[in-house]
């Protein structure tokens, strides 16, 4: 069994899109980046390579590199399972924490789910994602940004 951490930060701003777990949700603003930013998939993406001794999003997916201008994080979390399948390592199920004041999280959880149990080929119940505020405490709490948090269990082909 390997476990891995992962987390992001982005800073909100406007005339963009806000994309979390690959859902668009309406909001005044959305999350500045490279690519479309999405932090939660990130965090994921950060902790399935920390399980498996890969490095990191940043080294994989440079933010100098033109190819990753506004990539779909959806595609970033796909390229990165296949290295965990690679090493020999599968998932065993994962824990997302959202940190944001607003737009209330709850109606687009599922969705999230959905999406990043589509992409790591395990059932929605092996994915758990939640949000919490920080009590307007904090860039988070001031709307300055969305940070987020993932956990993931591995389990080795051998195992
Ligand atoms: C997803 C991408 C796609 O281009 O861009 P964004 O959409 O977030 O902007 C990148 O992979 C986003 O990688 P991410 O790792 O979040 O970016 P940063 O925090 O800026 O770190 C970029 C790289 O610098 C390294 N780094 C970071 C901070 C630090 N004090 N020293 C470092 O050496 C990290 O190991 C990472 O490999």
């Amino acid at each position: 069994m390997r476990i891995g951490h992962g987390f992001d930060v982005h800073r909100l701003t406007e005339g963009r899109p806000l994309i979390l777990g690959g859902v668009t949700i309406p909001n005044p603003k959305g999350l500045d980046g490279h690519s479309d930013a999405d932090v939660l998939l990130h965090a994921v993406a950060d902790a399935l390579l920390g399980a498996v001794g890969g490095g990191d999003i940043g080294a994989h997916f440079p933010d100098t590199d033109p190819a990753y201008k506004n990539m779909d994080s959806l595609l970033l979390l796909e390229q990165v399972y296949e290295l965990v399948r690679e090493k020999g390592c599968q998932l065993v199920n994962i824990d997302g924490t959202i940190l944001a004041q607003k737009p209330k999280m709850a109606p687009y959880i599922d969705d999230m789910r959905n999406n990043i149990a589509r992409v790591l080929e395990n059932p929605i119940s092996q994915v758990n994602v939640k949000a919490t505020t920080t009590e307007t405490l904090g860039f988070t709490g001031r709307e300055e940004g969305i940070a987020a948090h993932a956990v993931v269990l591995l389990e080795t082909r051998a195992e």
